[in-house]
């Protein structure tokens, strides 16, 4: 590098800082329309860790961060992105709500494999022979998860979330009136704690167990996922409950994300929770540079970077 691209970068540099300033301060006044062009100009959200973007979600955030949301999540955008992440929240949803120790009679035929457990006919034939299925999920972004869900036919299907604009999607899209859907609208650390335990049932005052309780916020940190297992997953898993989060901890690099993963192991443990991994390789995705490319076109901030996805599934220990 020579002494014009050291200069040329510093003035980037400064360039990016000032624009990231200037967003706070928008955000400070609250000037929307600001707001919106400065993201737009390329002012960061995620500016001073997420400092930004939690400004933007406790406001209310507005649509420029559903635009910039939309860049990641949405269908139209990333049709792609979402074919891979799809199959994963179809996996999670499988682990939390398709198992033996929800049935009363055990009548699976354990010579099922995988694939053929995931076809829908047989997914309501198993079923159909638990009493309650009870789920809870946090974060409900484009709602992969919780189509997925829906497929077992949960009793009690929870979902919180915390964007007006996200909120006002899932209302337009009838998610209030499927069956067993209870959609509480605010952050989890305000409907869960702070004294504030929105899920107890109305009538009876009595405190809902979940059978499988699944975290996917984006936009937190390894410290909120930690609260999370401490406050909620302890206090809300029934005792032979499954317990999943997205894990994309430390995802951009495979030694961070090795270490993150001892550590969630690690934290879990001394809650009384053991954890395992299925791993699912995505190398056939993400070797393809082609495919790649395509997946995180106009995507600011690449947050994946490995070619196997560890699905946690966490279960109190006996
Ligand atoms: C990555 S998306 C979830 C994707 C989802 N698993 C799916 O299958 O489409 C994250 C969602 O969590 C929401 N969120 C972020 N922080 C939250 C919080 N503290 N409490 C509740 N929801 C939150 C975001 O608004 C967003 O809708």
């Amino acid at each position: 590098m020579d002494a014009e691209d050291i200069e040329n970068t510093d003035e980037e540099k400064k360039k990016q800082e000032e624009l990231n300033l200037k967003l706070l301060q928008a955000i400070k006044n609250a000037d929307i329309i600001l707001v919106n062009q400065l993201i737009q100009e390329g002012a960061d959200i995620w500016y001073r860790d997420d400092q930004v973007y939690d400004y933007l979600l406790e406001e209310g955030c507005r649509a420029e961060l559903i635009f910039d949301g939309k860049k990641l999540l949405d269908s139209e955008n990333n049709g792609v992105m979402m074919g891979w992440e799809q199959l994963l929240m179809e996996k999670h949803a499988e682990i939390l709500c398709l198992r033996e120790n929800l049935i009363e009679n055990n009548e699976i035929d354990e010579t099922n494999e995988t694939n053929e457990i995931n076809q829908i006919n047989e997914i309501n034939e198993i079923n159909e022979n638990v009493i309650e299925l009870n789920i809870l999920n946090i974060g409900f972004g484009l709602g992969l998860i919780d189509s997925a869900i829906q497929k077992y036919k949960p009793t009690l299907h929870t979902i919180i979330e915390a964007h007006p604009d996200v909120y006002k999607f899932m209302i337009e899209q009838g998610w209030d009136k499927k069956p067993g859907v209870k959609i509480i609208f605010g952050k989890w650390q305000e409907v869960l704690i702070n004294n504030n335990n929105q899920l107890l049932e109305e009538e009876g005052e009595e405190q809902v167990l979940y059978d499988g309780i699944f975290f996917d916020t984006f936009g937190e940190y390894y410290k909120d996922l930690k609260e999370f297992n401490e406050e909620v997953v302890i206090n809300y898993l029934k005792p032979n409950g499954i317990y999943s989060f997205f894990n994309g901890l430390g995802a951009t690099n495979s030694f961070f994300h090795d270490v993150y993963c001892k550590i969630v192991e690690m934290h879990l443990a001394e809650l009384g929770l053991e954890i395992n991994f299925i791993e699912i390789p995505l190398d056939e995705i993400f070797n393809d540079e082609k495919e790649c490319e395509r997946i995180w076109e106009g995507v600011k901030r690449r947050y994946w970077n490995l070619n196997l996805y560890r699905l946690p599934i966490c279960k109190f220990m006996i």
